[in-house]
């Protein structure tokens, strides 16, 4: 049997990746820190993937076992020396932890003479995810290594999939949508859901300047108005037109940048909007806005846009107010919430906006966040 050894069992590891791997014939092995996941894999060796819609459709998704990457370090490796497919949906900021582990798979298949194909592709929010994978895995790989027959191909991964509301189930409810691209420019195996394209960077940027800036704003936001969840906030009629104008903002860039059909782009736009509304996902503002630290970066949803747009001179002041929003996330539950508010606490919000985002106090956009900031507040 084919063979897929997927790090991360969490919400899109088993709710998309893992799940299209399966229903293509192939055997998935989960690679993961948490026990119960991984035990639980083991002992049922399958799980329900559920449509969060009316009809409420589930689909059974079997051959899928799973290992612990910090306690089953041999057997991960052995795992990766008859891989066909390494995927990863992790969070960005873990893949330097797994990457030493990784690079011990890729040496032992080398040092076995393995020749066949490996496509290793990191499934995350991030632009060029793969690319910093492979720099990470190559930090730990001697220069002779044979790498011949792998190959790392960057991604966009799309599907909302909630934190899950059914401690001790390995099932998963996930939206109906999906997409997932693979930018390839060789002959690859036929995997169920995945899209080939030759060029990433259109469907990468219109996916996380679309969906994830749009996501961010409404967290962020719902957020400050003490909301629970995506749909509940984007009820609240103020917010509703907040995403809109941030998103014609993120389109026009877009439609800009990337000779987009404005229409096209409308209805994308649009559809999104309707995926966010979906009732049956109880999709939490925390999840949404989690990790401000990251989202605020300067490659990430909200600052690359707006600085995009301000290069381009085009409007980004929503974009502006989506940052402001999303340094006052102060969620007690977040790491990465509580750094940043200490930060912002000792060394004040222009510090934070060159620190974190990379603005330089006299910057435009850091003049505009500031200002929309004091406004907030
Ligand atoms: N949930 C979504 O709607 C969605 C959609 C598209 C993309 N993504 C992206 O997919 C990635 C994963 O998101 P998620 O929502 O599935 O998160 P998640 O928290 O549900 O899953 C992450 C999994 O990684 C595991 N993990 C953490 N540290 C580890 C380590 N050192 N070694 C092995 N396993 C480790 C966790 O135990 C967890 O099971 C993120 O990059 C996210 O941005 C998420
Ligand atoms: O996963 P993050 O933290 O980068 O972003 C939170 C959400 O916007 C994200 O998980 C979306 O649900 C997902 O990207 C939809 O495809």
């Amino acid at each position: 049997m084919k063979q897929a050894v997927h790090f991360g069992a969490g919400n899109i590891g088993r709710g998309f990746i893992g799940a299209l791997f399966s229903q293509s014939g192939y055997h998935v092995t989960f690679v993961d820190i948490a026990d119960e996941i991984i035990n639980q894999l083991n002992e049922e060796k399958h799980y329900q993937v559920l449509l969060a819609s009316d009809e409420q459709e589930s689909m059974t998704i079997e051959n899928v076992s799973g290992l612990n990457n910090l306690k089953q370090e041999k057997e991960v490796i052995e795992a990766i020396k008859q891989a066909d497919f390494l995927t990863t949906a992790i969070g960005p900021n873990i893949l330097p932890r797994i990457a030493p582990l990784i690079a011990k798979g890729l040496a032992a298949r080398a040092a076995a003479g393995i020749n066949e194909k490996l496509y290793v592709i990191a499934c995350e929010n991030q632009i060029s995810a793969t690319d910093l994978l492979k720099g990470y895995i190559m930090e730990h790989l001697d220069r002779d290594v044979n790498l011949a027959g792998v190959s790392f191909l960057n991604s966009a991964v799309d599907r909302i999939v909630p934190i899950q509301n059914n401690q001790g189930s390995l099932d998963v409810l996930v939206e109906p949508y999906h997409e997932w691209v693979v930018e390839v420019t060789e002959d690859i195996p036929h995997i169920e859901g995945m899209k080939i394209v030759q060029e990433l960077a259109p469907f990468i940027e219109r996916k996380l300047f679309t969906v994830n800036t749009g996501h961010a704003v409404i967290a962020y936001f719902g957020y400050l108005g003490g909301k629970e969840t995506i749909d509940q906030t984007l009820a609240d009629e103020e917010i509703y037109k907040q995403v809109q104008a941030t998103l014609r903002e993120t389109g026009a860039y877009l439609i800009n940048r990337y000779n987009l059909n404005p229409e096209d782009h409308q209805k994308y736009i649009d559809k999104i909007i309707g995926r966010f509304q979906n009732t049956h996902l109880n999709d939490g503002v925390t999840r949404v806005g989690r990790s401000p630290i990251r989202k605020l970066g300067p490659e990430d949803r909200l600052v690359r846009p707006a600085l995009q747009a301000q290069k381009a001179g085009l409007s980004y002041t929503n974009l502006a107010k989506a940052i402001a929003a999303a340094l006052m996330f102060d969620n007690r539950e977040d790491e990465e919430a509580v750094k940043l508010q200490e930060m912002i606490q000792e060394n004040g919000v222009p510090n934070v906006l060159k620190e974190v985002c990379g603005l330089e106090e006299s910057s435009e956009l850091a003049i505009e966040v500031l200002k929309q900031y004091e406004a907030l507040k």
